[in-house]
C-alpha cells in the first residue's frame, strides 16, 4: 500500500461553480441574530448572509469604523443590521449590550465569533499572554452565553461557537488558544445537555484556513499558495461564504436535532498534516520569513 500524499484538486468539480447560497430566500425572516466580532472577516460574512436571509442582525465589536462597514454591506442586501461597540472581555459592558439588543427582539441565534490569538511556543507565553487569549476565546464566550440565555430561551435559540479546525489535536504555537477552544467545546456539549429542554441548541463550527481581508497580504498569499496545498487534503482554503451558510443552516428548523456537535468545515484539514508540520509556518519562526 502506498503512502498517503496530497493531490492537487481536480479541475471541473461540480461544486467549483456552484453557488454556495443554497438556503431559501427570507428563510430567517422574523428572527434575531447576535454576532460578535462583526466588523471583519468571518463575522462580517456571517452578518451579511444572515441579514440577506431576513434575520435582524446585531453586530458587536470594538471598532466603530469596521462595524459601520458591515452595516454598509448589509444595507446593499436590504437587510436589517444594528451594531454596538463593546469589548467582549468586559463583562459588564457586553452583558449590557446583549440585554439592550435583545430585550424586545429576543434572540434566535447567537454566534460567538470574536476571537484570535498570537502564535508562540508554550515557553514564550507569559502568564498575562496566556490569560489574555483564554479571556477572549473562552471566558468571554461564557459571559456572552450566560447573558444571552434568557433571550434564547424565549423561543428556543441556537448558539454557534466559532472554533478552530483541529481543536481536538495539538498544534504547535497554539497552547493558549487550543486550551481555550477545547474549553469552549466542552462548554458547548454541556450546555447542549443542560438547556436542551429549553429548546436551546449549542454547536461549534470550526473552520480550516479562511483567507480573509484581515490577514496581512504576505501571510494570505503564503497560506493560499503554499500552506493550504501542503496541509489541507481538499487543497483549498475554507471560503467565508461556506461558514456563513452552515451557520445559517444550523439556525433553521432543519437544524433542530443538531446539538452538542463540533462541525469542522475544513476540507479534512483536521485529518491531514497540521499547519505546524508545514515548513516555515508560522512565518517568523526559525528559518521562516
Ligand atoms: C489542523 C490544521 C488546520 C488548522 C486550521 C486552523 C487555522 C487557525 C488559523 C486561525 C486564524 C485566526 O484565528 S484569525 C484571527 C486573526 N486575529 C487575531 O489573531 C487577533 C488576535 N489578537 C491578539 O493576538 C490579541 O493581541 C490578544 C493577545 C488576544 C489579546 O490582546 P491584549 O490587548 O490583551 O494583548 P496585549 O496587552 O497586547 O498583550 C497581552 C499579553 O500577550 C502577550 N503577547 C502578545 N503577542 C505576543 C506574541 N506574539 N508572542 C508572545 N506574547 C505575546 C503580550 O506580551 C502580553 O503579555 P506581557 O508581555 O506579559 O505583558
Ligand atoms: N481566519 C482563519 O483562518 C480562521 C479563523 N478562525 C476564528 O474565526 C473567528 C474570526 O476570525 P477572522 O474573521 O479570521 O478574524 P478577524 O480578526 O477578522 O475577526 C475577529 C473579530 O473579532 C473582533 N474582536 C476581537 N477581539 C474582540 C473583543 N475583545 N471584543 C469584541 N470584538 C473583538 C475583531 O474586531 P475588533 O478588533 O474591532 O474588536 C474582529 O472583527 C476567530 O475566532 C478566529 O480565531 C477559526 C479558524 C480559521
Amino acid at each position: 500500500m502506498g503512502s498517503y500524499r496530497l493531490h492537487p484538486p481536480q479541475s471541473g468539480l461540480a461544486w467549483e461553480v456552484a453557488d454556495v447560497k443554497v438556503l431559501q430566500q427570507r428563510l430567517l425572516a422574523g428572527t434575531h441574530a447576535v454576532v460578535t466580532g462583526a466588523g471583519s472577516g468571518i463575522g462580517q460574512g456571517i452578518c451579511v448572509r444572515l441579514a440577506e436571509l431576513g434575520a435582524a442582525v446585531t453586530g458587536i465589536g470594538r471598532t466603530d469604523s469596521a462595524l459601520q462597514r458591515t452595516a454598509e454591506l448589509v444595507a446593499r442586501t436590504q437587510g436589517n443590521f444594528q451594531w454596538f461597540s463593546a469589548d467582549v472581555r468586559d463583562c459588564a459592558q457586553v452583558r449590557s449590550v446583549i440585554s439592550e439588543a435583545s430585550a424586545e427582539l429576543g434572540m434566535d441565534l447567537l454566534v460567538n465569533n470574536a476571537g484570535g490569538q498570537f502564535y508562540a511556543a508554550a515557553d514564550e507565553i507569559s502568564d498575562k499572554g496566556f490569560r489574555s487569549v483564554v479571556d477572549l476565546n473562552l471566558n468571554a464566550v461564557f459571559t456572552v452565553i450566560s447573558e444571552a440565555k434568557q433571550f434564547l430561551a424565549r423561543r428556543g435559540g441556537s448558539i454557534i461557537n466559532i472554533s478552530l479546525s483541529g481543536v481536538e489535536r495539538g498544534s504547535v504555537g497554539l497552547t493558549h488558544s487550543l486550551a481555550a477552544r477545547a474549553g469552549v467545546l466542552a462548554m458547548t456539549k454541556t450546555l447542549a445537555l443542560e438547556w436542551a429542554h429549553l429548546g436551546i441548541r449549542a454547536n461549534c463550527v470550526a473552520p480550516g484556513v479562511v483567507i480573509s481581508d484581515s490577514l496581512p497580504g504576505a501571510i494570505a498569499s503564503d497560506l493560499r499558495d503554499r500552506v493550504v496545498p501542503e496541509s489541507v487534503p481538499a487543497g483549498r482554503p475554507t471560503p467565508t461564504a461556506d461558514v456563513a451558510e452552515l451557520v445559517a443552516f444550523l439556525a433553521t428548523p432543519a437544524g433542530r436535532m443538531i446539538t452538542g456537535q463540533l462541525l469542522q468545515i475544513d476540507g479534512a484539514a483536521h485529518l491531514g498534516r497540521g499547519l505546524h508540520m508545514v515548513d516555515n509556518w508560522p512565518p517568523g519562526e526559525e528559518g521562516g520569513e
